[in-house]
């Protein structure tokens, strides 16, 4: 049985302790999440074509799987949700950047519209 993450919140004597906790994990998640930024470029590369950058049903079936796992560490499920969200429309106007660069370098083949 693994420990789940709500269960890893330390209890705060003050408020320095909450924010250095914060800062923390957040040079844990800013790494990780240049890292996912990665796999935009990735994708980019990966598309044949811009109009399958957006894609929903892979955003619907992303949001259902860290609802789950959200729920799994005792956190709230609805905030998950949310931040995912935000978070896929920047890397989704971050790969639509990346496309265009590739595009520009001439790294992408030039698919002809049926
Ligand atoms: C990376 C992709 O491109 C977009 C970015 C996504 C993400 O940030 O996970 C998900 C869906 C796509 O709209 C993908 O299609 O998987």
């Amino acid at each position: 049985m693994t420990t789940r993450a709500i269960d890893k919140t330390q209890p705060c004597a003050s408020m320095a302790e909450v924010r250095a906790r914060i800062d923390a994990l957040d040079d844990i998640l800013v790494p990780l999440l240049v890292e996912r930024g990665g796999y935009m470029t990735q994708a980019a590369l990966n598309k044949p074509r811009e109009d399958q950058v957006r894609d929903e049903a892979r955003i619907e079936a992303i949001v259902q799987r860290v609802r789950a796992r959200a729920a799994a560490e005792g956190g709230e499920p609805d905030v998950i949700e949310a931040i995912y969200r935000s978070m896929m429309e920047a890397y989704i106007a971050y790969e639509h950047r990346e496309f265009a660069r590739l595009c520009a370098e001439g790294r992408k083949g030039q698919e002809v519209t049926p």
